[in-house]
Order: structure tokens, then sequence, then C-alpha cells
């Protein structure tokens, strides 16, 4: 079985004001947009992933028309519209089931995913369902009318399930506008099974519905620290390798690598909080081959493990502890040439410096210790 995710994500959220649509405003550090992308992204149950954006978001396209996971479509006129519209985009991507989302629902769980895929084993299409538990009124001009009987009542999630076919022929059956897609697959006679909802996967309609995202995701976010320590003795040379950089030295620094003693501090504190062991796990110092290494190798070792492993790396703290050379002119420089090995913007990496007072085996200038800290946000 094939199942592919859907996101609309072209509407213009005029509900939620504030200028962008909803979908591309900042929400606890990221995009609302790419919160939703991540959940979908992060499950290996989930094969294509076709977004629709509207014509209009032009960087948009332009963005993410360089992400091979992803397949573009055009936003219709409503919701509906933009969703046949992706529908016909996977029409020959393998595809036996379908998860149609909204963008706008960021807080979506993996287990409400999973529980609407595990559904369609039984059924032809699934939704999340939340069973209305406050009272309901009728209301005109700020004042109550009446009331309304709520048992039987559900409030309508995504993600919709369906089967590929099923739900391709429902929407060409009845191609006008409709809230949901599960009205449209009743519409054409579908049973649709009710998975529970859940609360916090709030649709970010109006702008109070931000902060209420932020708390959920706030609470929700995975971070792991991790720490790195590194020691190498001076020897003969004339340069030492330290985060990438070389930096001219009286002596240089012995390893079975190329030695550089700030790397490796970085690379062992990513390991360490994927709790994935060290650099020796992963490059035995028995093995010729990473002899006189470029620790290069390692730290994007590292930083691909934490990509495959759902993780972005947050920051990147390293001191070096040495009397000389002198870091300060070569910091800058340094937290580059990282940055560009792990793919994350070089002011999320900081590198200082400082000197043991003379004291202990940096203070009498026998060799370079670095400590790294780094934290990891699950994605
Ligand atoms: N022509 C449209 C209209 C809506 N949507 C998507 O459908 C989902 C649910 O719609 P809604 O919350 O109503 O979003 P907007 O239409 O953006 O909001 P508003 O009605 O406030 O403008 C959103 O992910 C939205 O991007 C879409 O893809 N194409
Ligand atoms: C699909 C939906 O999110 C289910 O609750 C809802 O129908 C979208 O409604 P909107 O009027 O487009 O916000």
């Amino acid at each position: 079985m094939t199942t592919a995710a859907l996101l609309v994500a072209a509407g213009r959220g005029q509900r939620a004001g504030g200028g962008l649509p909803k979908q591309w405003r900042p929400l606890a550090g990221r995009r609302v947009a790419d919160w939703t992308l991540s959940q979908f992204r992060a499950l290996p149950e989930i094969g294509p992933i076709v977004l629709v954006l509207s014509a209009e978001d032009t960087a948009a396209w332009d963005e993410f028309a360089q992400d091979p996971r992803l397949i573009l479509a055009a936003g219709g006129d409503d919701r509906a519209g933009s969703v046949r519209n992706g529908l016909a985009a996977l029409e020959d991507s393998g595809a036996d089931r379908v998860l149609i989302h909204d963008i706008a629902r960021p807080c979506v769980s993996a287990r409400l995913i999973r529980d609407v895929i595990a559904a369609l084993d039984h059924s032809a299409a699934a939704a999340p369902g939340l069973a209305v538990t406050d009272a309901l009124w009728t209301g005109a001009e700020g004042r109550v009318t009446g009331v309304q009987d709520r048992s039987g009542l559900f409030a309508a999630q995504t993600p919709q399930g369906f089967h590929f076919d099923a739900i391709r022929a429902a929407h060409a059956a009845h191609p006008g506008s409709a809230a949901d897609d599960v009205e449209v697959v009743r519409a054409a006679g579908l049973t649709v099974t009710i998975v529970p909802g859940d609360p916090d996967n709030l649709k970010i309609t109006t702008p109070g519905d931000f902060a209420r995202a932020e708390r959920i995701l706030g609470q929700t976010m995975d971070i792991r620290l991790g720490n790195g320590y590194d020691v190498h003795r001076f020897g003969p040379g004339d340069h030492v390798t330290l985060c990438g950089v070389t930096v001219p030295h009286s002596h240089g620094l012995v390893g079975h690598s190329d030695a550089d003693v700030g790397m490796h501090a970085v690379t062992d504190a990513i390991y360490g909080a994927l709790a994935q062991g060290d650099i020796g796990r992963h490059f035995p110092p028995s093995d010729p081959q990473w002899k006189g290494a470029d620790s290069a190798i390692f730290l994007r070792h590292a930083g691909d493990l934490s990509r495959q492993m759902g993780y972005r790396i947050s920051n990147v703290d390293c001191t070096l502890v040495c009397e000389r050379p002198k870091i300060g002119p070569h910091a800058l420089a340094m937290a580059e040439a990282m940055a560009a090995i792990l793919q994350i913007p070089a002011d999320r990496i900081s590198v200082k410096a400082t000197t043991s007072e003379r004291l202990g085996f940096t203070g009498r200038e026998e060799g370079i210790a670095a400590l790294a800290t780094v934290a990891l946000i699950g994605e």
C-alpha cells in the first residue's frame, strides 16, 4: 500500500489577518507550513506528498520546487478545488490511499495520522472527529435564541483519509464546493469511519489561534542536548587545524586523523545528543582509512545522522582551551566552516576560547582541549 499526503496550502488566511497568509507566518520558531509538512515527512508510512499552493505565493513555489520529496499543484478557487487539483497531481504517483490535510493544522500528531491510516484498512474513508462536549446554543444579535441538542455531533478535523480511487471518483462526481472531503464522499454514498480526534489538532483560523498553537508545540517540542570533550597533544609542525580552519603555529597537533580537536568535540556532542556513541564508534582509530582524515568527514556524518533521525541542529557552542595560538581572529571563520558542513546558518554556531591561566597541560602548552555543547530539536 502506498499512502500519499495531500496538504492544501492555497488559502489566503483572511480570518487570521496579519498580512501574510497564515501558513507562511512564524510559529514557535518555524513557519506554520514547516511544522505541518515535517509531521508528514517524518512518518515512514507516508509516500508522495502533494503541496497545493496559490499562484500568488511565488516565493513558496520557488522554494518547494527544489524539494525532490514534494509534488506541487496549483490552488483552486476554494478548498475543494485545491483538493481536486492535488488529487490530479497524484494520478500517476502509484498512491492507493491519500490523507488530505489542512496546512493550517500544524499541531497534528503522528498518533492521529497513524490512526487514520489504520482505519483505512477496513474502511474506504476515515476522518478524525471530536465529540462536541460544550452545550450548543443558537444566537442572534448577541443573545441566546435557543439551545441545540449536541448528542451525536462531532467537530470535523483533518487528516481525512480515503482510498485513492474512491476520493477521485467522488470529487469527479461532485465538482462543487464542500466544507471538507468527508462531505464529498458522503455525497457519493460512501461510509466514513470516525477516528477519535485530538483537541490539540486545532485549525489556525483566527489571530488568537497562533498563541494556542504555539503553546501546544512548545509543550511537545523534543529537545536533545549533547556535550563533547576532546584533547590532542602538540607535536612537531607549523600549523594546527581547528574547527576546519588552518591556523599557523609553532607546533602541530598529533592524532590519528587531522587532530581537529574542536571539530571532534562538536561531532561527539552531536552523537551524544542522539545517543549514538562517539567518533571512535563510527570511525575506529584502529581503521587505517581514517589516518590523517579530514575531520569534516566525521562532522558531516554526525549532521547527516541527526537529519536522518529527524532532528535539526538548533545551535552549537564550542570552547577551545589553549594559551596559544590566539583563536579570536579565526573564530568567525571556524563557525562558518562548521556551518557549511552542518548546513545550518553560521550565527547558530559559536566558537570561543579561554586559557587555563597557565595551569595544567593546556597551561603548559602541551596540547589543546575542546568542549562543545549542541541542542537538537525534533522535527
Ligand atoms: N482556495 C483554497 C482555500 C483554502 N485552502 C486551504 O484549506 C485549508 C482550510 O482552509 P481555511 O482554514 O479556511 O484557510 P483559508 O482559506 O486560508 O482561511 P480564510 O478562510 O480565513 O481565508 C487551509 O489549509 C487552506 O490553505 C486551499 O488550499 N485553497
Ligand atoms: C476541512 C476542515 O478543516 C474540517 O474541519 C474545515 O471544513 C475547513 O473549513 P474552512 O471553512 O475552510 O476553514
